[in-house]
């Protein structure tokens, strides 16, 4: 497969750009991250004859479609876009940079002769919260869940795809939508909650995780990545699918379960859990939400399954922030603390 990215540097962006690479497909990545920031996960597939970055932004539709011209890709999966799941904030840039790779793939598109364009398929991750939150009478949202703008987080989330679905219904361009709920792993920002209750437990701060009893589909980077690629490769054009790793956990559950992977890879010299630490966060002013999603047609499909362990990914997760937060961090095993992680309910899958 010949295959675009844009924002392949960025947290999805560069686990499907690594695998996509690894597994032989031709990648072009173009990022506006400058040459300092270029993602070090990237290191391994940097070089290699199937693999060119560009620095650039994707908001210059003029010069984006006048790469695909050149590079002739078979698929385009959009990391660029609004995915990020910062709450309430809108993702301007994101739709800028959404504008601007539909101007330039409607472009190349055009260009296309009718067996390639058949072929060509663009690939729109996106955040389900744009379904809002499951009542008590759905089990779960599947592919045909109608979006929600019933508040400005889903209203946020929905402005990208309010853009494509319209651009689609007016170009005639198909599109395959690929969502996911509550994405983890390692080399997620900073300001993610698994990477900032690590912070908040090194410096020995108070942890109030926000949104506490919201409950997220947790699933794995490489799981997502894998089921971006998979949409790429055989999925159909104008569906869409929904990865999950049937894993729905609250916001709280995942925090006292860092922590005690915590406990027991970087123990306090107190011998105290860190859970000491965890105090409960002011109740949200609107209900908690609840998201568990269908993933059977991408299991169906696709032949796509997850293949990460809720509690293996989050140990991974935490072993990758230690390295960064605690340079001096090496793997301690603590018996005690890894014990009582096992033997409570939290750690049994
Ligand atoms: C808006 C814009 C972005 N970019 C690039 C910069 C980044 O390298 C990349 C986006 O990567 P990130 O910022 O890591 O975002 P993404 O991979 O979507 O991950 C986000 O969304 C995930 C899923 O909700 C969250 O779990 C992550 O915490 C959050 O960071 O796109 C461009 O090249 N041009 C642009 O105009």
């Amino acid at each position: 497969m010949r295959l675009f990215v844009s924002g392949g540097c960025g947290f999805v962006g560069s686990s499907l750009v690594k695998q996509a690479v690894i597994n032989g497909s031709h990648v072009f990545n173009m990022d506006m991250r400058n040459t300092a920031q270029i993602a070090p996960q990237l290191a391994e597939v940097k070089g290699k004859k199937n693999y060119s970055q560009l620095i650039g932004n994707v908001t210059d539709s003029v010069m984006l479609s006048a790469l695909l011209k050149e590079f002739k890709p078979d698929a385009f999966i959009h990391c660029a876009g609004g995915l990020s799941e910062k709450h309430g904030t809108p993702s301007l840039q994101g739709a800028e940079a959404t504008i601007g790779v539909l101007e330039a793939v409607k472009t190349y598109y055009k260009s296309l002769d009718e067996t390639a364009q058949k072929k060509f398929k663009l690939v729109i991750p996106f955040n389900t919260l744009i379904y809002g939150s499951l009542n008590g009478s759905v089990a779960e949202f599947d592919t045909n869940t109608p979006l929600s703008t019933t508040s400005i987080t889903a209203a946020r989330a929905v402005m990208d795809l309010v853009l494509v679905n319209g651009w689609s219904a007016e170009t005639k361009i198909p599109v395959i939508y690929a969502g996911a709920s509550a994405i983890y792993g390692p080399n997620q920002n900073s300001d993610a909650l698994i990477p900032s209750v690590l912070k908040a437990a090194v410096k020995q701060t108070s942890i109030s995780p926000d949104r506490a009893y919201d409950t997220l589909d947790w699933l794995h980077v490489d799981d997502f990545a894998d089921g971006l690629l998979a949409a790429a490769k055989s999925g159909k054009n104008g569906h869409t699918y929904l990865f999950s790793g049937r894993s729905e956990r609250r916001h709280i559950d995942i925090t006292t379960n860092v922590l005690m992977i915590l406990d027991g890879v970087y123990p306090r010299n107190d011998h105290q859990s860190y859970k000491v630490l965890l105090h409960d966060a002011p109740q949200s002013q609107t209900a908690p939400l609840r998201c568990a999603l269908s993933p059977i047609k991408a299991e169906t499909d696709l032949n796509w399954y997850a293949k990460n362990n809720l509690l293996m990914g989050l140990r991974e997760t935490v072993i990758w922030n230690m390295q960064k937060l605690a340079p001096k961090f090496t793997v301690q095993t603590n018996k005690a603390a890894n014990s009582n992680f096992s033997a409570s309910g939290l750690a049994a899958e």
